[in-house]
């Protein structure tokens, strides 16, 4: 497969090298020195381009990939209030799309012990939830992408929380998820139920980016030749 990386940071340099070592070959690498090299013509040279930048720069990314009749693995967070406009162009250019708020499958594994843990303490009203994410300082958005991720789907299940909010909240209405910046932390994701009696917790903690580069090499090969939206739930067959 041939492969254009947007973004060449942490994470674009990860995925390089699971990449190449699966023999795919990497056809433009972008980034912020040499954005001037990101052109519709050179784009459309790669059958799949993958897209881990910045809140800011993601959606002019990923249209632009769109108009070079390329598929797009996308891994940039922080930017999903556009989700809808994305989504649009994305159908209006026949393309093909995949986002992914966290590519790894031990956070896609988690996203389902979320969603059951969530289900099941529905009915249980003595219990407050919360949730805390830890990143490295280098992080520009918060919450996480993949706490929103989780806090949506605690949010359908427990009716007694109507929001998240990201600041520490005493409103029992409000899911709390508080964020902290430490180095040099992949990412760690906490949701706690807890009680006068007891609290259950569950935590996932990313040693390193293995997990996430791995995965959008993954997606990649599931969206090479497809159009339409997809997600990694279907990548995984979860
Ligand atoms: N979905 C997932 O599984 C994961 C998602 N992420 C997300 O991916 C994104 C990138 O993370 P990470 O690699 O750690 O961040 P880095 O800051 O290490 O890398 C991002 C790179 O993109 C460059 N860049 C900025 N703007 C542009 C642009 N317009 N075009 C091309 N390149 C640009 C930056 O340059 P410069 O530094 O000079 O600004 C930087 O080199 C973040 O949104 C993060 O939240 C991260 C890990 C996993
Ligand atoms: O910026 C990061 O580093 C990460 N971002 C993603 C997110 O916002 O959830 C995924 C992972 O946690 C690492």
């Amino acid at each position: 497969m041939k492969i254009a990386l947007i973004g060449y940071g942490k994470m674009g340099q990860a995925i390089e090298e699971i990449a190449v070592a699966q023999g795919h070959e990497i056809v433009l690498k972008i980034g912020i020195e040499n954005l001037g090299d990101f052109t519709v013509e050179a784009v459309a040279k790669a059958d799949v381009a993958i897209e881990f930048t910045s809140p800011h720069s993601a959606v002019a990314n990923i249209k632009k990939c769109f108009d070079a009749g390329v598929a797009v693995v996308c891994g940039s967070t922080g930017w999903l209030e556009q989700w809808d406009e994305v989504i649009a162009y994305c159908q209006e250019k026949q393309g093909a799309f995949l986002y992914a708020s966290n590519f790894s499958i031990g956070v896609n594994l988690f996203f389902e012990l979320n969603n059951y843990l969530a289900k099941i303490m529905a009915p249980h009203n003595d219990y407050d939830v919360s949730m805390e994410e830890i990143h490295h300082t280098q992080k520009k958005d918060a919450p996480s992408g993949t706490a929103i991720t989780l806090a949506e789907r605690v949010l359908e299940h427990i009716g007694r929380k109507k929001q998240w909010v990201n600041h520490i909240s005493d409103n029992p209405a409000e899911l709390e998820i508080i964020s902290e910046r430490i180095d040099p932390a992949p990412g760690t994701h906490k949701i706690k139920y807890h009680s006068e009696i007891d609290d259950i917790e569950i935590i996932h903690t990313a040693h390193n980016r293995k997990g996430f580069a791995s995965g959008a090499v993954m997606a990649a090969n599931f969206l090479n030749g497809k159009k339409g939206i997809y997600n990694m739930k279907q990548v995984l067959g979860l």
